[in-house]
């Protein structure tokens, strides 16, 4: 007998699929119930909204506004309420819960210590109380029978100048539940070459990094990332697209899309961000379908989970819908983001092998055991003249 065609992932096999993440903000992704409490708690009173549905929607909606710039302008309330130790542990906890309650395995969360010392705390007291936060979320998840492990990523602003500090603050607490570096903010009018000190620095350190690049700004600060920075991955890099025309004659990549793809370079895409900051149009027509087509190596990312009301699985949901996506789709997704992930070599291949493709290949076995009714429908002819 042949084998069926490979059916859709349904949105509950997808939430219990599991996943890698490495391209979320932990000013992203905070609860909207969260905010609320820790803005009455800390007397903050600008929240736009009070009632946490509806500060949800008003993320959402003010996130949806076709420019990078506004849509980071959201931040300065989620900021706000993560400047005392507690609030940072609890908004860490609850971020590692929520992914793993969100079948993540394997999370790089990322921040900026720098945009959380308004309340007095020190680079380093931020950075413990994030740590003691996700140790926290780790627990809890494996009280409730999940499992994930979540590694920070310390990210310097492009457009202020503390990223030699912040390097050296992510160097420090190598080993010590920080696993990276990156660059983030306003795209356009600052360069990653402004932070070339930061990445030679990590670089002398046998340091791993990602920029944020390639989102509001072409193939110019992919190019600079890339060559003169020597970034690891790049965050989002959707923008490599404009160096792939595909016509009557079948596709051809430049030289920088040749490199990225040939190099391996690991992208960070993030598709919902993306349709909010005008990075791209819509699902259909997100990059991501042709890169991942050209064998890119492409991973699946949530940015923002709150500015855009999103998770892994609705990130996922999302390509299902638009490119028929299967299990091994999936599968491919999640085992590049694993392979470029900034722990060990020995501790990567030990997820793929014991936690992924374990966990795909009993997805990918439902099928055989789900009574006539349930069984997934065949996508070509029946069963009977499969013989
Ligand atoms: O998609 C993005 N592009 C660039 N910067 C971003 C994006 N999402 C969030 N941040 C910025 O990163 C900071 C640290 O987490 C956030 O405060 C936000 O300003
Ligand atoms: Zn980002």
């Amino acid at each position: 007998m042949q084998n069926p065609t490979p059916h859709l992932p349904t949105a509950e096999q997808i939430r219990r699929a599991p996943k890698v993440l490495l391209h979320d903000h932990l000013d992203g992704g905070l609860r909207p119930g969260t905010i609320v409490d820790i803005a009455r708690a800390t007397g903050y009173d600008a929240l736009p909204e009070t009632d946490p549905d509806k500060l949800g929607r008003w993320f959402r909606e003010a996130a949806d506004s076709g420019s990078l710039e506004r849509y980071l302008e959201t931040f300065t309330h989620t900021c706000a309420v993560m400047q005392t130790y507690d609030a940072l542990v609890r908004v860490a906890a609850e971020c590692a819960e929520d992914l793993a309650a969100d079948g993540v395995v394997y999370a790089e969360v990322r921040y900026a210590p720098e945009q959380h010392l308004e309340g007095g705390l020190t680079l380093e007291q931020v950075v413990e109380a994030v740590n003691e936060g996700f140790r926290e979320g780790e627990r809890r998840a494996r009280e409730g029978d999940n499992r994930i492990r979540v590694g920070a990523l310390l990210t310097a602003m492009r457009h202020a100048a503390r990223s030699q500090e912040i390097a050296e603050l992510a160097n420090r607490y190598r080993d010590r539940g920080v696993v990276g570096f990156d660059i983030a903010g306003a795209e356009a009018g600052y360069p990653p070459t402004r932070h070339l000190d930061a990445f030679d620095y990590l670089k002398r350190e046998n340091n791993h990094f990602t920029i944020h690049a390639g989102e509001a700004f072409g193939l110019p600060s992919i190019w600079q990332a890339l060559q003169w920075c020597g970034a690891d991955r790049l965050g989002h890099g959707v923008r490599i697209i404009d160096d792939i025309t595909v016509d009557d004659e079948g596709v051809h990549l430049g030289r920088l899309a040749s490199y990225v793809r040939d190099k391996r370079v690991p992208l960070e895409m993030c598709p919902s961000s993306n349709l909010q900051t005008g990075a791209a149009t819509s699902y259909r027509d997100h990059p991501i379908g042709l890169l991942r087509r050209l064998h890119f190596r492409v991973t699946v990312n949530t940015d923002n989970r709150l500015m855009s009301g999103t998770s892994m699985s609705e990130e996922f949901g999302h390509l299902v819908d638009a490119f028929g996506y299967t299990f091994d789709d999936m599968q491919w997704f999640t085992v590049n983001a694993m392979k470029s992930a900034f722990i060990p070599f020995d501790e990567r291949l030990a997820m793929i092998n014991e936690v992924i493709k374990p966990g795909y290949a009993e997805l990918k076995a439902e099928w055989l055991f789900a009574s006539g009714a349930a069984a997934p429908p065949l996508a070509s002819d029946s069963a009977a003249e499969r013989g």
